[in-house]
C-alpha cells in the first residue's frame, strides 16, 4: 500500500507553510466547533491562540496531534495531509504509516502532565525516543540528561515524578516532548493546573526554549504576558473562527475588534 495516495486537491507546494488548515470543519454532534477554518503557520513561527472558553483552541491542537479527526477540510503539515480528509478538490488520503511519520514531527505538552508515575524521570524522557523513534539507549540517555539540565532538573533525573512538584513535573513533560526532536511543539494551557507560585518557572523554561531554538510553536494560553513575550503572531478565536490576528503588540496594545477587547479585559481583570 502506498504511503500516501493523493487524489487531486493538491498539496501546497514545497517551500510553503509548515502547517496549513484548509477549510477545516470540526463538529461534535450538532456542535460546530471549527467552521471552515483557514490559517497557516510558517516554519520557526511562534503562534499563540487566544479566545473565550469553548472557541475551539484545544480542538485545533488535538486535530494536529490526530487525537481528533476533522469533519471536513484538510490539515497539511509540510505539504502532506495529516489524515484521511475530504478536501475541496476531493478525498485526500494519508496512509497510516505516513500519518505516524508526520505525527512524530509534532510534540505536545498538555495541561495535565501525564507522566508515567511508575517510571523515573529519566525513563519518562527516554521512553519515546527509544520505543517510537528507535534511538539507541545511549543516545536517548544523552538527550534526557541535556534536556533535564535545560529545564533545571538535572539532579532529579532518577527521581519518580510523584516526588516532584507540579511545576517540576510539567518541566519533565516539556523535556519529554523535546526529546522526540519535534519540528512543531504544541502547548495547551501548560500552566493552568499549577499553583500560582509554580507558573513562572515553567514559563521561564519555555521562554528560554523560544529564544534558543527555532522550533515552531503553537500555544494556547491565558498567560498574556507570556504570549506577548514569545509570539510572533496572535490569533484571536471566537465561535470556531479567527476574528482577528496580528503581532502581539497590536493585538494586546491596540485590538481592532470589539470581541478581542472584551476578551482581553475579562482575562486581564482575572489574571
Ligand atoms: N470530545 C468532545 N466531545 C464533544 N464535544 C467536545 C469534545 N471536545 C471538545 N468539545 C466541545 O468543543 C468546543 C470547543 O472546545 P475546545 O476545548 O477546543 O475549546 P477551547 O477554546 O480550547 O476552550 P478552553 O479555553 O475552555 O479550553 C466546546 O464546546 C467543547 O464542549
Amino acid at each position: 500500500m502506498p504511503q500516501s495516495d493523493l487524489l487531486p486537491g493538491g498539496a501546497p507546494g514545497a517551500g510553503g507553510p509548515l502547517i496549513r488548515f484548509d477549510g477545516v470543519v470540526k463538529r461534535f454532534g450538532a456542535n460546530t466547533v471549527l467552521d471552515e477554518l483557514d490559517f497557516t503557520v510558517d516554519a520557526g513561527e511562534r503562534v499563540t491562540l487566544i479566545g473565550p472558553s469553548g472557541s475551539g483552541k484545544t480542538t485545533i491542537l488535538r486535530l494536529l496531534m490526530t487525537l481528533e479527526k476533522v469533519t471536513g477540510g484538510v490539515i497539511w503539515v509540510n505539504g502532506e495531509p495529516l489524515s484521511h480528509m475530504r478536501g475541496k478538490g476531493g478525498l485526500v488520503r494519508a496512509g497510516e504509516k505516513h500519518q505516524r511519520e508526520v505525527r512524530k514531527r509534532i510534540g505536545m505538552v498538555f495541561q495535565q502532565f501525564n507522566l508515567f508515575p511508575n517510571m523515573t524521570v529519566r525513563q519518562n524522557v527516554t521512553e519515546g525516543p527509544i520505543h517510537s523513534l528507535g534511538v539507541s539507549r545511549d543516545e536517548a540517555n544523552q538527550r534526557a540528561e541535556e534536556l533535564l539540565d535545560l529545564v533545571g532538573l538535572g539532579e532529579k533525573i532518577d527521581a519518580h515524578p510523584t516526588r516532584l512538584s507540579g511545576g517540576q513535573q510539567q518541566r519533565v513533560a516539556i523535556a519529554r516532548a523535546l526529546a522526540m526532536r519535534p519540528e512543531i511543539l504544541l502547548l495547551d494551557e501548560v500552566t493552568s493546573a499549577l499553583d500560582p507560585e509554580l507558573v513562572s518557572g515553567v514559563l521561564d523554561v519555555l521562554r528560554g526554549i523560544a529564544e534558543s531554538t527555532d522550533i515552531t510553536m503553537l500555544c494556547v494560553t491565558h498567560e498574556m504576558h507570556f504570549a506577548r513575550d514569545v509570539s510572533h503572531r496572535v490569533l484571536m478565536f471566537d465561535q470556531g473562527k479567527i476574528v482577528e490576528e496580528g503581532p502581539p503588540e497590536q493585538i494586546f496594545g491596540d485590538p481592532r475588534e470589539e470581541r478581542t477587547r472584551t476578551f482581553l479585559h475579562a482575562v486581564l481583570d482575572h489574571g
